[in-house]
């Protein structure tokens, strides 16, 4: 396999009834790529990871997957995927599970390397209708890798985890793309996205409204906010300055939300020589969802 992207999502639509869920979704994804797909509830992700496994058929568009359609590459055991709601036979055990579906796949990883990718070596003996939430978690990422595939899907994989099973699933992940293998994670969680992805996709109402390196996204709502002390400027005062978009006065502290901050801290200082204790940050990836969504409700 040499090449051409990991996947490709092109002019992808899909509509229920009168709901357009993905409406011209267009992204290429190059291999060992880890790219986080972001968005509120109901903005389109499972729809598009649907459309990306060959679960859902698109409208219009169309998806590649290492180069075949999306049912060719599961059928070669090239796309592991773990769902939200994947079933689990509660009678068999954990260690049981993993040997059977071990076996269906042509080219798998041994069971006792998914065992150990996914934590379980304490849980081997556990019927599964026994396991908590998080631990249920860990086994459907152990079914995703089982077959060794070139690509993992995963829609909101951590919802049911707490904070150190979080963070074991995600150097799992890490050390799984550090092999060159590509991941697709949907999430809420914009934590998530911005610690461990490469890449974000952000969606809303079936749309991406952002799509680049965790940074560029941030920057992409234009994001820096500028915090001085101004004794004596007045909201009205502050929001007139250039480069500046807009103003909240907090506890006697300016935050200027700044589409040019250069341009915002010079006039800050001209306008207001007493101005003191500027501090100029980037938006975190939150803040620009916010502001995302934000200019959406105000559209
Ligand atoms: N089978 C379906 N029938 C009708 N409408 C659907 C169906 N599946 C999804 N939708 C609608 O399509 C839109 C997108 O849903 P989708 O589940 O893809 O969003 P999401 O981003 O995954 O949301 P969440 O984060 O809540 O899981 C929503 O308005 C949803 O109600």
């Amino acid at each position: 396999m040499t090449g051409g992207p990991a996947f490709e999502l092109r002019g992808l639509t899909k509509r229920f009834g009168s709901v357009t869920a993905v409406d011209g979704v267009s992204v290429e994804v190059a291999r060992g790529e880890v790219v986080a797909l972001l968005g509120p509830n109901g903005a389109g992700k499972s729809t598009t990871v649907d459309m990306l496994l060959g679960l859902t058929k698109p409208d219009a568009g169309a998806v590649t997957v290492e180069g075949g359609s999306p049912r060719e590459a599961v059928d070669r055991g090239l796309v592991g995927a773990m769902m939200q709601n994947g079933a689990l036979l509660g009678d068999v055990t954990v260690g049981e599970i993993v040997d059977l579906v071990v076996s269906t796949h042509a080219n798998p990883l041994p069971a006792s390397e998914v065992i150990a990718r996914a934590g379980l070596e304490n849980l081997v003996k556990r019927r599964c209708g026994k396991l908590s939430g998080g631990e249920r978690q860990r086994v459907r990422f152990a079914l995703a890798l089982a077959g060794d595939p070139k690509l993992l899907v995963l829609d909101e994989p951590t919802a049911a985890m707490d904070v150190d099973g979080r963070r074991a699933f995600w150097a799992a992940i890490r050390e799984y793309a550090a092999g060159g293998r590509t991941v697709l994670f949907a999430t809420h969680y914009l934590a998530e996205a911005e610690d461990y992805a490469d890449r974000v996709v952000l969606m809303r109402h079936g749309v991406v409204v952002a799509d680049g390196p965790v940074a560029e996204v941030r920057a992409a709502v234009s994001g820096r906010v500028l915090k001085a002390a101004v004794p004596g400027a007045t909201e009205t005062d502050l929001a007139r300055l250039a480069g500046v978009t807009s103003v909240q006065l907090r506890a006697g502290r300016a935050e200027l939300a700044c589409a040019d901050s250069d341009a915002a801290v010079r006039a800050l200082l001209a306008e207001f020589p007493q101005a003191a204790d500027i501090e100029i940050t980037a938006l975190g990836l939150e803040e620009a969802f916010l502001a995302l969504t934000a200019e959406e409700a105000a559209a």
